[in-house]
């Protein structure tokens, strides 16, 4: 499990970021870290990484203080951070050099990722074009089977075609064991992948929630003419009509729509949480 509690954090000379943060992260899910640009998802990942220390609070990851970087932690956290740069050697050189670092670490589980996502073995990493250098990051951090996978953005540069590969690959990774965080700004690539969606917005959590809770409690219509007044959660102009987040009051579950619950909470988190604070199905 990975918790972080009452973390309270700036930057050098800069305002307050987080201001007493609480998180909890369970294994066997996949989490979506969703925010605008500068919202504070890279620097939540971070500290969950331990490559930020907070001013005051705590980050623990499996047990231990993520600041610590304990090998015995390192092993089992990898991150693909949004920026990255790989070293002008060969992919086999690279694997042999840094698996060693994760006990774990699966070469069948590797090739299996990189046919996957049409990546030639035996390539040169400074060959590789940035979206492939990406998808071979991805692969290699599957493959080191850190039971905490973190990723921020990792789909900006994939192609379509390798969106979908990504998607298929996250979902067949994940066991009971393993948390796997993936940070973006576009939600629509992490629709029918994650498990839960965790909104940050100027270094709060304002929205928090597992998918099938979301799915039960609202629903995405693309016209609300005709949809009452009072379950209407958030509307916006879709092509001449309105499309919105509404109350799901069918007693079915909902498909959902991400980048209309991302809008929804957006502009109005306030009417969304108090819907779920307040909703209470009757069977
Ligand atoms: N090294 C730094 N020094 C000072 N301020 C920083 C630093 N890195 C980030 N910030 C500020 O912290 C805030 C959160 O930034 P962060 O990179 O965590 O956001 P983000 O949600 O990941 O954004 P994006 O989606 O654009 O990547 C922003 O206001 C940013 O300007």
């Amino acid at each position: 499990m990975i918790a972080l509690k009452n973390i309270h954090f700036r930057y050098k000379k800069g305002k307050p970021l987080f201001e007493n943060l609480n998180l909890t992260l369970e294994p066997g899910f996949i989490y979506g870290l969703l925010g605008k640009n500068g919202a504070g998802k890279s620097s939540l990942l971070k500290h969950i990484a331990g490559l930020l220390y907070p001013d005051s609070g705590q980050c623990t990851v499996f047990g231990f203080d993520a600041t610590a970087r304990k090998p015995a932690m390192l092993e089992d956290i990898y991150l693909i951070p949004e920026e990255f740069s790989l070293p002008p050697i060969s992919l086999h050189n690279y694997v042999k050099t840094n698996g060693v670092f994760y006990s774990r670490f699966s070469y069948n589980q590797l090739q299996a990722y990189l046919a996957e996502f049409e990546l030639p073995e035996n390539a040169k990493l400074s060959t590789l074009s940035y979206g492939q250098k990406k998808k071979f990051l991805i692969a290699f951090g599957l493959a080191t089977n850190a039971r905490l996978l973190i990723m921020d953005e990792p789909t900006n540069g994939l192609d379509i075609p390798s969106k979908s590969q990504f998607r298929k690959i996250m979902v067949s990774a994940l066991d009971e064991e393993k948390v796997i965080v993936i940070s973006t700004h576009q939600v629509r690539d992490l629709e029918n992948l994650i498990d839960n969606v965790v909104v940050l917005e100027n270094g709060s959590i304002i929205f928090n929630h597992n998918i099938g809770e979301i799915s039960e409690k609202l629903a995405f219509e693309y016209d609300l003419a005709g949809v009452p007044a009072d379950e209407v959660l958030y509307a916006e102009d879709l092509q001449g009509r309105k499309a919105g987040v509404v109350k799901n009051i069918s007693g079915h579950d909902a498909r959902v729509d991400l980048e209309l619950l991302f809008n929804g909470i957006m502009k109005n988190a306030a009417a969304i949480n108090e819907h779920f604070a307040s909703y209470k199905y009757e069977y």
